[in-house]
């Protein structure tokens, strides 16, 4: 299940913890506008799909899945982190099921200060279009996720600054301060055992 935190601003080894202030993941949601859902592991399995995941893919639209790894036998493995550890944005949700393994989304919050998100197996993460964040394997340099997408997916990062520009960030923003004026419309699930 993740756990999350602020983070200390020290410049060193980014696959450290950099752990300043707890965090739960209601104040994650509110401060951010991510979601995560927990699936117990036997439960994701294409052939033994928790019907909550299953209705969670229906209600969302998402029909595209394929799968990432992310260890040091990928293709351009160092120039590949370089450009998940760059801080960006995407013009959709980023979706990501961690099915085996752990890592580290860094994301920004209402405030622009780092909160890092620590995944494993089980959970189900979903990044808003237009958030600023980054992606670095934990001390294990082992992670595999089930990547998903509404239609034909889109995985271009654009970085900061230049996604300060892209429309999908005026309606993020927009949507945070709607948040801030009447209370979270989303809500993160409780575990599903
Ligand atoms: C564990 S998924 C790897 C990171 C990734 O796919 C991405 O797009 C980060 O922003
Ligand atoms: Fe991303």
């Amino acid at each position: 299940m993740v756990q999350c935190w602020y983070m200390d601003d020290r410049k060193e080894d980014p696959q450290d913890d950099h752990l300043l202030e707890e965090i739960d993941t209601t104040t994650l949601c509110n401060r951010t506008g991510v979601e995560v859902w927990y699936f117990h592991p036997d439960q994701i399995r294409p052939d033994n799909e928790s019907p909550s995941l299953i209705k969670l893919k229906k209600d969302r639209g998402y029909t595209y899945e394929d799968e990432i790894k992310v260890d040091p036998s990928m293709e351009n493995y160092e120039a590949k982190l370089k450009t998940f550890f760059s801080e960006h944005l995407h013009s959709d949700e980023e979706i990501r099921l961690i099915l085996e393994g752990s890592g580290f989304f860094d994301v920004r919050d209402r405030e622009d200060k780092w909160m890092r998100i620590h995944v494993f197996a089980g959970d189900l993460i979903i990044l808003p279009a237009g958030m600023y964040h980054r992606f670095i394997p934990d001390k294990h340099n082992f992670i595999r996720a089930r990547r998903l997408f509404v239609g034909e997916p889109i995985w271009t990062p654009i970085n900061r600054p230049d996604g300060d520009a892209h429309p999908c960030r005026e309606v993020y923003v927009e949507h945070l301060h709607h948040n801030d004026k009447n209370g979270i419309e989303k809500h993160v699930l409780e575990p599903i055992s």
